[in-house]
Formats: C-alpha cells, structure tokens, sequence
C-alpha cells in the first residue's frame, strides 16, 4: 500500500509537466471537417468560454489555415511555374507520362539506344531563325523554339552620336574582330534605297538627306528589316543598327514592326564636341560623294541632332540602357573604350540587369 502511494506521488510530477495547460480539448476529431469548419468560424464569431474551448478553436483554424496556404502555393506553382528545366521535367506535368511509363507506352526518360532521328543538330544550330523577325515571314518555324537551343532572338544595339562622331568608324571595327555583330547603318540604307531606280521613295529620301531631315519611320524600318532579315541568313545574331532611333517616331516604328522580335540590349552612344565632329566631316566630305556632306547640310544635320536625336539618347539614358564613350580621342583610343562598352553590354546581356 506505501508502495503504491509511494509509485503514485513519484509520478505525479512527470504527469503534471507532460499534461500542460488545456491538453484536455475535446472537440471533433481531425477529419471531420465540417465540424473543424463550425469550430474554426467560432473562432471570429463565438467568444470562448474556457482555455479548452479558445484552444480547440484554435486547433481547428489551424487545419484549415494550413491546407489554405500549401493550396495557394500548390496553385501559384502551376499559375506561375518555375523556369526550371527540373520542373519541367520533374513537376506535376510528368506524373502523367511517369505513370504512362509504367504501362510501356511513353518514351523512357534515358534512352538504352542511340536514338535515330532526321533532325540535325548542328544544322539546326546553325539555322539563321529568319522566321523571327516579325511580319517578314508569316510561316511557321521548321524547328520548333524549344527544340533548337540557339539564342532565340536577334540582338540590336543601337548606335548614336553626332555626325561625325565616329560611330561607322567604331561599327566597322567591331565587326572586324567579332563576326557575330553585323554593322546595318540606317543612312547606308537610304543611300542605297535613293539609288535604286524602282524604288518610289527615292525622290523623298533624296530631299531629306540633303536637308537633313528624318526619313518617315515607314520607310526606314522597312530597310532595316530587310537588313537585318539579309544578315540573318549569313549566320549573323548581334546587330549594330547605326544612325537608328533617330526620334520619337523612329523609336515607336521600330515597336511596332519589329517589337519583341529582336532583343535591343541598348544604345552605344559616341559623343563629341560639334566642332570635332564638323572638322571630321569636311575631312571626310573631299572623298565620301556625300550629298550631305557640305558645311550647309552638316549644320542642319546637327540641328536635327540636338532638336530630335538627343532627346530620345536621354530617354534611353533614364532607362539605363546608355553605353557612352568619349569619341574626342584618336580611333585607337575610342576603340579601347567602345571594346570595354561592348564587354559591359555582353555581360548585361548574360547575366541580366
Ligand atoms: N576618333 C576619330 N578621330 C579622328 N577622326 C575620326 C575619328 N573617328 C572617325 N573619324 C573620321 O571622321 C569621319 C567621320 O567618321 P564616321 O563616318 O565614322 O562618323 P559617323 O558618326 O558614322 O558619321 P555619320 O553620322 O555622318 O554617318 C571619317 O572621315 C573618319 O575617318
Ligand atoms: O534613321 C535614319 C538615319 C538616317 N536618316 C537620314 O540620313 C542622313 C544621313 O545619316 P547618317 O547616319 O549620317 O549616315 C540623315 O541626316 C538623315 O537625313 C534618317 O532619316 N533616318
């Protein structure tokens, strides 16, 4: 009998420090979810009247509270999947052909044997993606985007500055070392459009060159395309588009017909005082045959500049898409800083903003 009283009072304590406060609740069991639910409303509805009661409340809040939130990121996750090729293969959209599988009639995830196929990799590869450029091919892609794992866009950088700033100069070296990066200057284009006896805008283009005046956007965009499409099938990716956005409405044209379709990584900006940039240009006007080329025409030129083109480097400015290089030096020397500008675009470009 002391024993027993003895065993009872050594464990009293143990009792009471496991039992804790409200360890009594009594309420529906955890699959009852209806009864969760009526106990979980009472928690903003109904006042509790002991620890018990509150505690069971809260109890059966939680187990909703839990089921809401994994709910909510289960379907953020199929909303907003993660851009991983783990999910893609891994995610809830593989359960299905892993099931498949089981029974034999989906492809296995390893081959066991060199798969035969009538694609060609390296053709693919090397496949100038014409298709991408908006509206100059309505076809459809031979190779699907995701089958061919080439960059999927052509990549612009803008060039602006002055007349005269150097910026054919610079384009030209540019693509001397890197022959990935095909130079499209949007004056080399009017000048050759103007050439051309068939052309009907050659008239127009013809009195704006000589005025200095911008070219409609229309006409502009349209040889740049066409440029651009051109150099494509040369296996060309990156292009300097030089001389091009030169105003606002350059800038809304090229969204409309080119848009997304090219990747523009931002604009190489040569700058130069006015007077560099005018003794620069009548050096060039003794062998260049430019129309422009007259001191009457460069000071229209660089009034346009400063009214319409300066504007629109400032807007690209306050984006942070601006790559500046002081064109005041001799060639070699702004050829070192435009190298160190395109090493920052590149790096941009690969690792993001
Ligand atoms: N850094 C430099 N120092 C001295 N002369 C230069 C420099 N860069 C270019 N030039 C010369 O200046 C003239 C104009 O250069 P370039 O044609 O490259 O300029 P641009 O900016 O393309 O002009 P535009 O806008 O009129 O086409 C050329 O004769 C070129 O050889
Ligand atoms: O987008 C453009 C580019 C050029 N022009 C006209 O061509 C001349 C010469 O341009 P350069 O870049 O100096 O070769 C320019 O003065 C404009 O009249 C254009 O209209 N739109």
């Amino acid at each position: 009998m002391a024993l027993r009283a003895y065993r009872h009072e050594w464990r009293l304590p143990f009792r009471l420090a496991r039992r804790q406060l409200g360890d009594s609740v009594h309420g529906p069991p955890l699959n009852d979810l209806a009864g969760n639910w009526r106990k979980a409303k009472e928690f903003f509805t109904k006042p509790a009247l002991s620890y018990g009661e509150f505690k069971q409340q809260c109890v059966s809040l939680r187990l909703f509270a839990f089921g809401g939130v994994c709910g909510a990121c289960a379907l953020s996750l199929v909303i907003f999947p993660p851009k991983s090729s783990y999910w893609v293969t891994w995610g809830p959209s593989y359960w299905f052909s892993h099931v498949q599988r089981c029974f034999g009639s989906a492809p296995p995830l390893f081959l066991s044997k060199k798969l035969e196929t009538t694609v060609s990799a390296p053709k693919v590869a090397s496949a100038p993606k014409v298709e991408q450029l908006r509206s100059e091919s309505s076809a459809a892609p031979a190779v699907s985007p995701k089958a061919a794992a080439v960059p999927a866009k052509p990549r612009v950088l803008f060039v602006l500055g002055g007349p005269g700033a150097g910026k054919g100069t610079q384009c030209a070296k540019i693509c001397e070392h890197f022959p990935q990066w095909q130079h499209i200057s949007a004056g080399d284009c009017l000048r050759a459009e103007r050439q051309d006896p068939n052309s009907k805008d050659g008239e127009l283009i013809n009195t704006c060159l000589k005025e200095g005046k911008i070219v409609p956007v229309q006409i502009t965009v349209r040889l740049l395309q066409k440029a651009m499409v051109a150099g494509q099938k040369e296996g060309k990716t990156d292009f300097l588009i030089d001389g091009f956005p030169r105003n606002l409405d350059n800038v809304n044209g090229w969204e409309e017909v080119i848009g997304d379709s090219a990747n523009v990584m931002g604009v190489l900006f040569f700058e130069a005082a006015q007077s560099e940039m005018e003794k620069r240009l009548l050096g060039r006007s003794e062998t260049s045959g430019r129309v422009d080329d007259n001191l009457e025409s460069i000071r229209k030129r660089f009034a346009t500049y400063e009214k319409e083109t300066r504007p629109i480097v400032e807007k690209y400015r306050d984006k942070e898409m601006v790559f500046s290089v002081d064109a005041m030096q001799s060639i070699e020397s702004v050829w070192s800083h435009t190298l160190a500008k395109l090493r920052q675009v590149e790096s941009i470009a690969k690792f993001g903003q």
